[in-house]
């Protein structure tokens, strides 16, 4: 087995499935110093009231807010401490910026793999599984499903534990 960092945890789920809200309780019950990486762009008035909802939803319970559509990997060297939890939501938004911009996806990839066993935060990283339904017809849809699929699994072989949530309830399929 390649190194596998002892802290990180893949959660993942549909939308609306509760996802962010465990990973926000796992988080919060680790009683660690909790940074809270965002990486969605709030691109119009729907999206900017979802982020002002989720934020007041943190507000006073001792979060630091990062926002960062690109550079993840750059944040998360940054911030990486042993002291912190850090969680990442998501990991469906931060490959859908990535190719909105051209960049390497592999590269971007290989870059947060190299980072995962070295890190000194515990990380608990959110994404939506996206690969369940029919095929779509849309190449770029078609291309962003793949991508997804890959960066979970790479995370998922580097994570010390996976869940799946649906409807609130989250299942353990790792750890
Ligand atoms: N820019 C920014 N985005 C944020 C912030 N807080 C949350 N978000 C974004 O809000 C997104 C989640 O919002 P929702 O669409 O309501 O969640 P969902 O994934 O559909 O629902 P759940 O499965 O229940 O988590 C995350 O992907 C974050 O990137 C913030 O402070 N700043």
């Amino acid at each position: 087995m390649t190194g596998s960092n002892i802290g990180s945890t893949l959660v993942l789920g549909g939308a609306r499935s509760g996802k962010s809200g465990f990973a926000e309780r796992l988080a919060e019950g680790s009683l660690l110093s909790m940074h809270y990486v965002a990486t969605g762009r709030a691109f119009d008035e729907e999206m900017r009231d979802r982020i002002a909802h989720h934020q007041a939803a943190r507000q006073g319970k001792g979060w630091t807010t990062h926002e960062e559509p690109l550079d993840l990997v750059g944040l998360l060297e940054r911030i990486d401490a042993e002291e912190r939890v850090i969680l990442v939501d998501c990991l469906t938004l931060w490959v859908t910026n990535l190719m909105m911009e051209g960049l390497d996806m592999a590269a971007e990839f290989a870059a947060l793999a190299a980072f995962l066993p070295a890190a000194r935060a515990r990380l608990v990283f959110v994404s939506n599984e996206v690969g369940l339904g029919i095929v779509p017809e849309n190449r770029m849809a078609r291309e962003f499903r793949d991508h997804a699929g890959r960066l979970h699994q790479i995370v998922a072989e580097k994570s010390a534990e996976v869940y799946f949530v649906a409807a609130g309830l989250p299942l353990k399929m790792k750890g």
